[in-house]
């Protein structure tokens, strides 16, 4: 099932539970703006080359739309939509005053130079600088992008509309980058491993983790559950996978990639095949890299108890079916990865306050919105007697359509 008929599918599943109005249901799920741009650019040998960029601007009833550009070959429309609108859901879950977009570049990033990227991320800013901004839409990092992108694109829209720390969130710290951003949404997702695991009177020591994903959010995730004492005894990114079943020495495994570039050959631990990573025996799998990949090809031989979706959509709904069947945990994306959007929001009041917080700070207020968060998560798994994907879900969509009855749109 592609990415929009599972996340339509979900959303009308949490609109059915709340009884909610076929009016609000239906604005609900037509996004508010689709952008669909062409960016051509001179390659370093001269040649053109084009690219088809999109942003999907889904809903804003609750503040100015927000969400990450990703670059990556299989970016699609269908896929930046189930994004954008996972977007709407997972700021209303953590309860920020934002609303959902997402954006993309159908590029291969690893093939492209930093010059290249750079003439890239400018012909995409010059073609959507006046559809967003920092009370309108607020564009973040994703899969293939970094903070040098969202310094790219500060300065291009800059251009056009004056100096705007706050239209990028996850930029530079000399740029007015938050400290904490870059670690946020591997931190979110250890703050929202430990409340569930101590909802079932576990803790993250006891346990052993397997990673998909070695980038951004999993290196993080991997450095703050080695950091606690859990085992992460496996781990994969695009380039191989390596195991070690008494813990990966996770700083080491890091100092390797960066000096390697790829997780291949590390000393630590053996090679495995990355497509057994994620059937292989532990208690928490965390999914840090692409959407759809438990599906009902591999779900009935997950050996995970708790699977934590760091990841956005990685687990379709044939494989959700599957694994609540065989009382697999799940933690759903709109909530598990939620950090990430929660830092950003605080780099946004940063900004516009113009006084920064210490590390401290950020990290602490991240823990109160996570907790919190899945306080509200549970109390409607208690109300609607229904999963954690649910829970999260019709928390997410009341809150969205509490705030689009006010503003009157739903007729
Ligand atoms: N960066 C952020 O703040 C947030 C990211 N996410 C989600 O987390 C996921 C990862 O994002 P980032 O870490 O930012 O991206 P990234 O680009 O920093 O890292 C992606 C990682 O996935 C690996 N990968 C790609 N294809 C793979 C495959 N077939 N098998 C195994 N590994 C593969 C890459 O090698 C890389 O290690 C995405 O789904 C993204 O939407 C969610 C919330 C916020
Ligand atoms: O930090 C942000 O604004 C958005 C991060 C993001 O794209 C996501 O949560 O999927």
């Amino acid at each position: 099932m592609n990415a929009l008929a599972a996340t339509n599918r979900n959303f009308r599943h949490a609109a059915r539970i709340l009884g909610l109005d076929s009016k609000i249901e239906k604005s609900l799920l037509i996004p508010f703006r689709e952008i669909k741009v062409e960016c051509t650019i001179p390659k370093d040998d001269g040649t053109l080359v084009s690219y088809i960029g999109f942003r999907v601007q889904h809903d804003n009833s609750r503040g100015p739309m927000k969400g990450g550009i990703r670059y990556h070959p299989e970016v699609d429309p269908d896929e930046v939509n189930a994004l954008a609108q996972l977007m709407t859901w997972k700021s209303a879950v953590v309860d920020i005053p934002y609303g959902g977009a997402k954006g993309g570049i159908g590029c291969s990033p690893g093939d492209l130079s930093k010059s290249e990227l750079e003439r890239l991320t400018r012909v995409f800013t010059q073609k959507i600088h006046d559809l967003i901004g920092t009370h309108t839409d607020v564009p973040a990092p994703d899969m293939g992008t970094n903070a040098q992108t969202m310094a790219w694109i500060l300065d291009e829209y800059s251009k056009f509309h004056g100096h705007s720390p706050a239209v990028v969130t996850g930029k530079p710290l000399d740029l007015g980058g938050s400290l904490g951003r870059d670690a946020a949404t591997g931190r979110g997702v250890v703050f929202a491993t430990e409340a569930l695991l101590k909802e079932h009177g576990k803790s993250i020591p006891e346990m052993r983790f397997v990673i998909q994903g070695f980038g951004n959010v999993g290196s993080w995730a991997a450095t703050l559950i080695h950091e606690r004492g859990g085992k992460v005894t496996a781990v994969s990114d695009i380039t191989g996978a390596v195991k070690n079943p008494n813990g990966l020495d996770i700083p080491a495994l890091i100092k390797h990639k960066e000096n390697n570039g790829t997780l291949k050959d590390f000393e630590g631990g053996d090679a495995m095949d990355p497509a057994e990573l994620l059937v292989h025996d532990c208690d928490v799998l965390i999914p840090c890299a692409l959407g759809g990949v438990l599906n009902k090809d591999n779900a009935a031989d997950v050996k995970a108890k708790y699977i934590i979706e760091a990841a956005n959509h990685p687990t379709d709904p044939e494989a959700d079916e599957i694994l609540s069947k065989k009382g697999v945990t799940i933690l759903p994306d709109i909530y598990a990865n939620a950090g990430g959007v929660t830092v950003s929001y605080f780099e946004w009041v940063q900004n516009i306050q113009g006084f920064m917080w210490d590390e401290e700070k950020v990290n602490n207020e991240l823990q109160k919105y996570m907790t919190h968060a899945f306080g509200r998560i549970k109390g409607m798994c208690q109300s609607h007697d229904c999963s954690l994907r649910m829970g999260a879900f019709t928390l997410g969509v009341s809150r969205v359509a509490r705030a689009t009855t006010l503003r009157g749109w739903e007729a």
